[in-house]
Order: structure tokens, then sequence, then C-alpha cells
């Protein structure tokens, strides 16, 4: 045993975050190590990815089941198997259920394209583009029963520019995912988190709050 916290990634599709957390997690101190990636889309191309890393990989497929419920029992119980400690949601696109979050309360962690609470749900960028935003980002927060409504951990903003469109905001925001979800990954694995009246503090930063990480332009 490590003692590094085992962190489960769940996917549906391309898998580019979890291989950032994957990357990040091969260093030498980093409080997390990758023992599980779950799609539940047999043609995420992010199973290769992780299959090519020797990380295990699982699918289990939402039609399988004969509603919601069912399929979050039969995850969690696989994720329990792997002696997973930590989840991470890495555009998994199913909607979970109360009872399968609550089982994984302050241990279970997605990153969104949007400056929550701003442009919840699907289509930010398109979004942001028509509210004319001069700002965008994303964020890292952990998860709770209503969608993207959870405790904020970190925030990466960037600018919104001249002739941007949805693809090219979205290209920048994603590279401001990958820096900050392993970041925040090693924060939770750290042990650094404490999550008081829904406010998320930071261990060994001052005030608690995180710095804004605003990315050379
Ligand atoms: N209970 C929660 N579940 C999830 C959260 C959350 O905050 N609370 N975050 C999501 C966010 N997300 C992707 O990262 C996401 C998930 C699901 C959907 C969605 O509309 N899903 C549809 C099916 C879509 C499909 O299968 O392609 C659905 O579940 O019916 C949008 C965004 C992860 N889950
Ligand atoms: N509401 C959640 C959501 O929209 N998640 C988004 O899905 C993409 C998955 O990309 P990836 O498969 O390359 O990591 C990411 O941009 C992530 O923020």
């Amino acid at each position: 045993m490590s003692g590094r916290k085992r962190a489960a990634v769940l996917i549906s599709g391309r898998g580019s975050n979890m291989a950032a957390l994957v990357q990040a997690a091969a260093g030498p101190d980093f409080p997390a190590e990758i023992a599980l990636v779950l799609s539940n889309r047999a043609d995420a191309a992010g199973l290769d990815f992780a299959a090519a890393h020797g990380i295990p990989t699982r699918v289990l497929s939402h039609k399988g089941f004969a509603d919601r419920l069912a399929f979050d029992a039969a995850l969690d119980g696989v994720l329990r198997e792997a002696g997973i400690e930590i989840v991470c949601l890495a555009g998994f696109m199913r909607l979970l259920t109360p009872w399968l979050v609550e089982r994984w309360r302050d241990r279970m962690i997605n990153v969104h394209p949007s400056l929550l609470p701003s442009f919840k749900g699907l289509n930010t960028h398109e979004r942001a583009l028509e509210a004319g935003v001069r700002v965008h980002g994303c964020t890292v927060h952990f998860v709770r029963a209503e969608m993207d409504e959870g405790p904020i951990i970190l925030q990466a903003v960037v600018p919104i520019e001249p002739g941007d469109t949805p693809d090219r905001l979205a290209h920048r925001v994603l590279t401001q995912e990958h820096v900050i979800y392993p970041k925040g990954l090693e924060l939770l694995a750290a042990g650094r988190l404490t999550v008081a009246q829904e406010r998320v503090e930071i261990a060994g930063v001052e005030g608690g709050l995180a710095p804004l990480i605003a990315p050379k332009v």
C-alpha cells in the first residue's frame, strides 16, 4: 500500500482531463494513484489511453440497467471492489443519483467548463459568447445531487478574445482544465480540503481561498 489515495476517473468520451490526471499522478510525490478508468460508453477514446498507460479500465453501460439507481448501485459496487477512495468525473455524461453522490460525499469531484455558478449545464462556450462576457473559464468542484451545484475547489479564468468561436474558446478553457483538475485532485488526496457550510477551505493557502490562476495570454 503506497499511502497514495486510490482514485477512479469516470469518462464518457475523449478523456483529455483523465489523461492530465494520469500524467500528474505519474509524478513521484503525487498523493493519489489512478487505479481505475471507467466509462459508460465502450467507444470512449480515453479507454485506449488508459490501457496504453497500464491502468485498469472498465466499461459499464447505463443502457444495461432498468433505471439510474440500478446503474449507480452497480457503479458503486465496481468502485468499492477496486478499493477506490476518490472519484473524479471527467466528461462523464451521466447525471448521478442523490444516493450515489451522498455515498461519495466530499470524495467525488468534477470539472466543468465555465466559471460556476455561471453557465451550468451544456454548451457553456456558445452561451458565454452569446452573453458577451469578457472572461470565462473552468471550475473544479465537489459533486452534489444538483447538477453543477457543488462547493467550488478551484477556478481558472481565460479572456474572451475578438473573433473567438466556441471551439477556439473551448480549447483555451480546456488547457486550463488540464492545469486545475490535477491540482484539485492533489489537494483532495493530500487531505488539504475542508468543506464547511458548502464552502471549501484549502489548508496552507492564506485566507483559505485559492489564488486565481490567470493564464498567460
Ligand atoms: N448528481 C450529479 N451528477 C453529475 C454532476 C453533478 O454535478 N451532479 N456533474 C455532471 C456533469 N456532467 C458532465 O461532467 C454532465 C452529466 C450529464 C449530463 C446529461 O445531460 N446527461 C444526460 C444524458 C446525456 C448522455 O448520456 O449523453 C442524462 O444523464 O440523462 C450533462 C452534464 C456529471 N454528473
Ligand atoms: N458539465 C460537464 C462538462 O461539460 N464537462 C466537460 O466535458 C469535457 C470533457 O472533455 P475530456 O473527455 O477531453 O476530458 C471537458 O471540457 C469538461 O469540462
